[in-house]
């Protein structure tokens, strides 16, 4: 993944700001929190999220689904899993996929 990926950008921001000052940065302010208030916010994120979808708004879609995805990243942060993490399990399943469709072909 290119270092200009917006999400890998975002991820390093939100790692470097995990520690800073709660005054000045919402992502310290989320993690002095705890995990839990963290977690809950992407609870409401994903309803937001679900909402848009249901109103076929696509502008509204996209700001709540960026909003969701930060919140998922900032969570990831403060578990110590990274993107890479994300990205090493969605390979793993289609290479599981992958095999078990070869399979079913008789390959
Ligand atoms: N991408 C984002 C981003 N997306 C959404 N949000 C914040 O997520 C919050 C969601 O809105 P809500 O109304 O649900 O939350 P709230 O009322 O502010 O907070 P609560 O009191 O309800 O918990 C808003 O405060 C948004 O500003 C973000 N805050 C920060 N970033 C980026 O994260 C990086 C680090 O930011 P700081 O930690 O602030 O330096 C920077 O690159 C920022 O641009």
């Amino acid at each position: 993944m290119s270092d200009s990926d917006p999400l890998t950008a975002l991820e390093a921001v939100i790692r470097e700001r995990l520690g800073a000052d709660p005054d000045t940065s919402y992502v310290a302010k989320l993690h002095a929190r705890g995990r839990a208030k963290i977690a809950q916010k992407l609870g409401e994120e994903a309803v937001e999220t679900v909402i848009a979808a249901l109103g076929e708004d696509r502008d509204a879609l996209t700001s709540e689904a960026a909003d969701l995805v930060f919140h998922l990243l900032v969570l990831l942060a403060e578990a110590g899993l990274s993107l890479d993490d994300i990205r090493a399990e969605l390979a793993r399943r289609e290479g599981v996929s992958g095999l078990v469709e070869k399979a079913g072909r008789g390959a």
